[in-house]
């Protein structure tokens, strides 16, 4: 872009509040040198903007569907894999649990401020050729506590409803594996597939 059309985006005149445009090298002060004012030339956006563009550059059989879900518990989760392709979650105390692929044990994943836990999702999983796994997991009060306070946040990804993939030795389309899925979570199994 030249500077006659970055102009066109200057941040002090498209839009109020300085939320987003391009900043002119040497409109802030910055170091000078050579006898030019060097300062820093930026274009600034709204992050959920780029959260936007990120998910839209996806492969439509990754995450071009999004799902919100805050949840409080009244107890636990089964165990269960996801069904999507990613999950991005946010929770503020103990209680969710991952079962080591190799020993079996179920072990509990620390909290920690300002970290996601993100997981791999079934349609993920297949449309990787497993290269990517689905962890099965589950949430559980600690010994002598309860899970009543306890609030999660999971952003889902997953594939458009017609996205296709193969699992169990037939091809699905995404909704009909999501589903399927539901039914499974309903009755309590954990719809881990091999
Ligand atoms: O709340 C959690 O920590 C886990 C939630 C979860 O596994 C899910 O919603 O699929
Ligand atoms: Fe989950």
């Amino acid at each position: 872009m030249d500077e006659k059309e970055k102009n066109n985006y200057d941040i002090d005149t498209i839009a109020p509040w300085k939320l987003h445009g391009h900043t002119p090298a040497g409109r802030n002060s910055g170091l000078a040198g050579a006898g030019e004012k060097h300062g820093v030339e930026a274009y600034t956006i709204r992050a959920e903007t780029v959260w936007e563009v990120v998910r839209a550059s996806l492969h439509r059989n990754t995450g071009r569907l999004s799902l919100q879900r805050l949840a409080y518990y009244l107890s636990g989760l089964a165990p269960h894999t996801d069904v999507g392709s990613l999950t991005v979650l946010f929770a503020d105390k103990r209680g969710l649990q991952a079962r080591h692929p190799d020993t079996g044990e179920w072990q509990y994943l620390e909290p920690r401020e300002g970290c996601a836990v993100i997981n791999i999702g079934d349609s993920l999983r297949f449309m990787s050729q497993k290269n990517f796994q689905s962890a099965l997991h589950r949430v559980i009060p600690t010994p002598g506590t309860t899970i009543h306070d306890r609030f999660s946040c999971a952003y889902f990804l997953r594939p458009e409803l017609d996205a296709e993939f193969d699992a169990e030795g037939q091809h699905w389309k995404s909704i009909d594996w999501h589903l399927r899925k539901y039914k499974s979570y309903r009755s309590g199994q954990t719809g881990k597939t091999e």
